[in-house]
């Protein structure tokens, strides 16, 4: 199974495209939390977050590096329990790399250069190797594109997710047996503990990479581009299990999506990037339907192909 199901540092050996797999899941356990509103910024433009009690992730002017080269240039938002960030933008634009700040495994060379990336009112500058490991899984996770990738073949899909919970919660092999079963009927997958990743759909291993990655119980789930390839029908159904998640654990998520229909329908608030800024940032509502950046409004005019008119109606009703 992937490192990140161990909580181990990303990739030690993998070439940097390939780190993001050693962000393995985790079981919840995390209490049922109330949810607070998420904080909404009203100015259209980028601003730093401000320390704020309850916050689970904070991110402060975070600018990343590597080589002389700077390719993320202030980001700053912050997450409260129950709260949704989404992350739209150009491909290159910093979406990943942001998310790779905020989970501690930026690629080989790339450093936050300024800011700060605060877990649970932590800054992580001052995390150690085995601190991380710690967290990772445990209170701050991750889904990707592409869940294959992050499946080891070989093994059931049922012992990968009982594997976190053995190495994350140290269960005893019963236990992480009994609750992998439980954690996967949550996510509408009952009857595959013994099958084979190659035995299952696209949606199918998105949701058991979910399991593991929610496994140890994390406040954060990062889901990077985690719809972006299943069909619409599919990737609704996925949407739908986060939020259900989210409103019963309080599970906060940051939602990375090419997709601005995704992030009109599941997020309170929206980052626009572009070329490693933010231009824009704010509520869904302010962002989305009253951009005030050209490249916002380039990307809604361009909402036939990002399918944004399918959701506006689903939340107007909501
Ligand atoms: N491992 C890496 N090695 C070299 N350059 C990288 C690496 N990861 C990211 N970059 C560069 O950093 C910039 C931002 O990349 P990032 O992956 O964050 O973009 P993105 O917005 O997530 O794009 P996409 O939507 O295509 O995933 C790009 O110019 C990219 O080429």
């Amino acid at each position: 199974m992937s490192d990140l199901a161990n909580g181990t540092t990303p990739a030690q050996c993998r070439p940097p495209r390939d780190r993001d797999r050693s962000l393995t899941p985790g079981v919840s356990g995390t209490p049922a939390q109330s949810r607070p509103l998420p904080g909404r910024s009203t100015a259209g433009a980028p601003r730093p977050a401000q320390p704020v009690d309850g916050a689970i992730l904070t991110l402060t002017d975070v600018h990343i590096g590597a080589g002389g080269r700077e390719f993320v240039r202030g980001v700053s938002f912050t997450l409260r329990p129950g709260g949704v960030v989404g992350i739209v933008g150009e491909s290159g634009s910093g979406k990943t790399l942001t998310c790779r700040a905020a989970l501690g495994i930026l690629p080989d060379g790339f450093a936050v250069t300024s800011g700060t990336v605060a877990i649970d009112g932590r800054d992580t500058a001052t995390l150690s190797g085995r601190e991380w490991t710690a967290l990772r899984g445990a209170t701050i996770s991750a889904v990707f594109q592409d869940p294959a990738s992050y499946l080891n073949p070989s093994l059931t899909i049922g012992s990968q997710v009982a594997e976190v919970l053995r190495v994350k919660l140290r269960l005893r092999r019963r236990a992480a047996r009994a609750r992998a079963q439980d954690l996967l009927a949550s996510v509408r997958l009952p009857d595959v503990y013994g099958r084979y990743p190659h035995e299952l759909s696209g949606g199918m291993l998105q949701r058991a990479l979910i399991a593991t990655a929610i496994a140890a119980g994390p406040r954060v789930l990062i889901a990077d581009e985690a719809t972006t390839a299943l069909d619409v029908t599919v990737q609704a159904e996925i949407l739908d299990l986060l939020a259900d998640l989210r409103d019963t654990t309080g599970l906060a998520l940051v939602v990375v999506s090419h997709d601005l229909a995704v992030v009109a329908q599941f997020c309170d608030e929206v980052l626009v990037m572009r070329a490693g800024e933010v231009v824009e940032q704010g509520p869904v509502e302010q962002v989305l339907y009253h951009p005030r950046h050209d490249y916002t409004r380039l990307l809604i005019d361009e909402h036939e192909s990002y399918g944004l008119d399918r959701f506006l109606g689903v939340r107007n009703a909501a």
